[in-house]
């Protein structure tokens, strides 16, 4: 990069309370130099900075835009999950930017009406879980290209703006103090899109607006979310989309250095150059790539082929993957995740991951091996993998209806219609038998799933749930595995990280997701270091506070009102804090499976002995 532009960037830093992430900010080095790995959290594009992406942090102080201001190509800035304070900086002094993450800070005050006048090229605004007061500025309502939203968990008040764009394809302004009729053209936002708002009223959400008043009819309950799991979906959802920003974004670089005059789709030229690395098919686009750069791959890595772990799959390799029409799933910490449409029809979902270059090639190809041999009705098995130094890529069969988390969170449509009671009994009973599964095929594994969550559940044409990224912290660095894995942190996992062996925080994780199944209600501490504790604590308060335990879209009748309460009582259960005092995978999963087969009248006397306190239901 240019010297201006790390002159801008050292000012930045300069600017920062707690600078200690950027110590690969070096003066002596450039920024996007990629011998010395590009200064941690800048991304660069031909040389450029394109980028910042400075989230986890804990960095604090006011952020100093305009510092920023000399960086001409600066196009997304993302400062999530730190502890920056203040009021809103203005943004409008960088004019070109398209996408803006300030989630999940401590940023506070009212953001003026004009805050974002003139940003004709914002697409993507998160200022979720914050301390912004006072209206939502109305430039918002005015800004041409806005894609996405994201203002929950703060606390604004007054009404809507009228969001007009067509383009709006993510809002979220639950759990503020908003009040109003919800306008026509947001309905289609879905009710989670608006609730905690109490004064908010109309379709989407129950509550029926008092003509001419707007308050909310008093029976009504527009917020069955807290805002801690607003907050905690934001983050989640949050990290999610910004990381697949940049890493678009470092992926046009690489499609660009490397096959200047693609000719296929750009948007899945960009997702599917994203798959391997600019060097990696180094030998089939020589003409482009960098020759020191590939000089210094071995040839093995260079070669561009898949290890195939089963037999009875046809086989493909890393060029028809990039040949392949490829769409970006997702992407989380752990890594991203594209689907990519081969020719024969095959559809197939290729996860990249970035954090798994601790192990060496032989343990990685065994444990690879080793995940090949798993076969379960609940398990997505393994299709193949790709073994580089610095990226691993794990190639799996893509499932048509995706996961249960969007089932549960997810718009309703023809293809996700509201889980009723029956369908989430089997569901929990399938992801049960699947996890038992892994604790008997990997014994010697500390945590033989890790990464239970409800995006990691996907369901199958006819509901049945496979389980995926599972067993992965053997491959996984150990720096990071504490905190990319175990997304809902067991108070010891949270504590010793995977120091010790804790078969039975997978039954921690199990409980959260039958929690998160029987209530509809997001799982907090999401990706955050804190034990996951507080949430079932704020469960067992609702349970004891109110009726609403259950998501109403569960359809609860009076028979399967006792399955449901027992089920509850084993997630509670799974939770228990002293992980001595859990229940092991085996007896859990043997109450689960009992379930059906018991008298479902509502529960007399049954009861979970190893639970924390006995909850009353
Ligand atoms: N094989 C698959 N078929 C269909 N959808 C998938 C498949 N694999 C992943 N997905 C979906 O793609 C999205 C991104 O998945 P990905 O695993 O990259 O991230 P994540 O599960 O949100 O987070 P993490 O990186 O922590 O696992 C998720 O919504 C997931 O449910």
């Amino acid at each position: 990069a240019p010297a201006p532009d790390s002159d801008a960037l050292l000012k930045f830093k300069a600017s920062l309370s707690n600078a200690g992430a950027l110590d690969t900010w070096d003066p002596s080095t450039s920024p996007c130099s990629v011998e010395n790995g590009n200064w941690n959290g800048v991304i660069c594009f031909e040389g450029n900075i394109w980028g910042l992406q400075l989230e986890d942090m804990d960095l604090s102080g006011d952020i100093d835009v305009d510092s920023l201001v000399p960086l001409r190509l600066l196009r997304t800035l993302s400062f999530m999950n730190n502890n920056f304070e203040g009021s809103i900086p203005d943004f409008k002094k960088l004019g070109a930017l398209k996408s803006l993450y300030l989630s999940n800070n401590q940023l506070s005050g009212r953001i003026p009406d004009d805050a974002f006048a003139g940003m004709g090229s914002l697409k993507k605004l998160y200022l979720s879980n914050n301390k912004f007061t006072g209206t939502i500025p109305a430039s918002l309502a005015a800004l041409p290209r806005l894609l996405e939203l994201r203002l929950e968990a703060n606390q604004f008040v007054g009404a809507l703006p009228n969001f007009l764009q067509k383009d709006l394809k993510l809002l979220n302004v639950s759990n503020n103090q908003l009040e109003g009729p919800i306008p026509e053209a947001l309905i289609s936002m879905g009710p989670t899109a608006f609730s905690g708002n109490k004064e908010l009223c109309g379709k989407p959400l129950d509550s029926l607006c008092k003509s001419p008043t707007t308050s909310a009819t008093p029976n009504v309950h527009p917020n069955k979310y807290s805002p801690l799991k607003v907050a905690t979906a934001v983050i989640a959802f949050g990290i999610a989309l910004g990381a697949i920003i940049v890493i678009l974004m470092a992926l046009i670089q690489r499609t660009k250095q490397q096959t200047p005059q693609s000719s296929y789709n750009q948007k899945s030229a960009e997702a599917a150059a994203s798959l391997v690395d600019h060097d990696q098919c180094g030998s089939s686009s020589s003409s482009s790539s960098s020759p020191d750069r590939s000089s210094k791959r071995s040839h093995q890595e260079q070669a561009g082929k898949l290890s195939f772990v089963r037999d009875d799959r046809q086989k493909f390799d890393l060029q028809d993957l990039l040949r392949a029409s490829a769409e970006v799933l997702g992407s989380g910490n752990f890594g991203s995740s594209y689907k990519a449409l081969l020719m024969d029809g095959q559809a197939v979902v290729v996860k990249r991951f970035k954090q798994m270059n601790t192990v060496g090639r032989e343990e990685f190809h065994e444990h690879m091996r080793r995940l090949g041999r798993l076969k379960h009705p609940n398990l997505l098995p393994l299709v193949a993998y790709y073994y580089r130094k610095e990226e691993k890529l794990l190639v799996f069969d893509h499932v048509k209806r995706g996961s249960l988390a969007t089932h549960l969170h997810g718009k309703r449509s023809i293809s996700q219609p509201a889980l009723d009671w029956p369908k989430r009994l089997k569901i929990i009973q399938g992801v049960a038998k699947g996890l038992a599964y892994l604790h008997t095929e990997l014994p010697s594994l500390t945590l033989p799933h890790g990464h239970l969550k409800s995006s990691n559940v996907l369901l199958d044409e006819s509901l049945e749930p496979l389980l995926m990224d599972y067993a992965l912290i053997p491959v996984v660095n150990p720096e990071h595995a504490h905190h990319i894995m175990v997304a809902y942190k067991s108070p010891e996992y949270s504590q010793h990280g995977r120091s010790i062996s804790m078969k039975k925080t997978d039954v921690w994780t199990l409980g959260i997701l039958i929690l998160e199944v029987l209530t509809g209600k997001f799982p907090t501490n999401y990706l955050t270091q804190s034990s996951s504790n507080d949430w079932v604590n704020s469960i067992i308060r609702d349970q004891e506070n109110s009726q609403l335990l259950f998501d109403k879209e569960i359809g609860a009748t009076w028979t399967s009102k006792g399955e449901m309460l027992k089920l509850f009582k084993i997630g509670i259960a799974c939770c228990e804090e002293d992980m001595e005092k859990r229940c092991d995978l085996k007896e859990i999963v043997e109450k689960i499976q009992d379930l059906k087969e018991r008298d479902s009248h509502a529960d007399q006397g049954h009861s979970i002995n190893a639970g924390r306190h006995e909850v009353d239901v």
